[in-house]
């Protein structure tokens, strides 16, 4: 079984996500980010993308979809936070978006997840 990321690991990938967009969602060791595309048939293109990684790693997002926003959470359920699946899932999607817009005002700075809950 996939397993939580380390504190080590959280102050290796976390910043650097954090600089991308995702933030920190509240009360659960998640990360979220959320893209704003030109147009519905740009979101759902993407969403396609992202859906058939999901799949192949077999990790699924958490998401919604409203017109051209997509609003993204990921985690992974089996070990109750984030892990290395998590990171590669985010990577792909932040490839598959390019250079859609980005919502930065939906979440905690994404440092909370290393300093307040590396354990949790
Ligand atoms: C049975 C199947 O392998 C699991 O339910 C997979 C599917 N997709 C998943 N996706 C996410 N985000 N977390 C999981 O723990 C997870 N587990």
């Amino acid at each position: 079984m996939v397993e939580k990321l380390t504190e080590a690991e959280r102050k290796d990938a976390l910043p650097g996500l954090g600089e991308k967009g995702w933030q920190a969602v509240d009360e659960r060791d998640a990360i979220r980010k959320v893209w704003k595309f030109r147009n519905f048939s740009e979101a759902w293109g993407f969403m396609a993308r992202a859906a058939l990684e999901a799949e192949k790693l077999n990790h699924h997002p958490e998401w919604k979809n409203a017109f051209n926003v997509v609003d993204v959470t990921l985690t992974t359920h089996s070990c109750k936070g984030l892990s290395s699946l998590d990171l590669k899932l985010a990577a792909k999607m932040d490839a598959f978006a390019g250079a859609a817009e980005v919502h930065s005002d939906h979440g905690q700075p994404i440092q909370c997840l290393c300093e307040l809950r590396p354990h949790q």
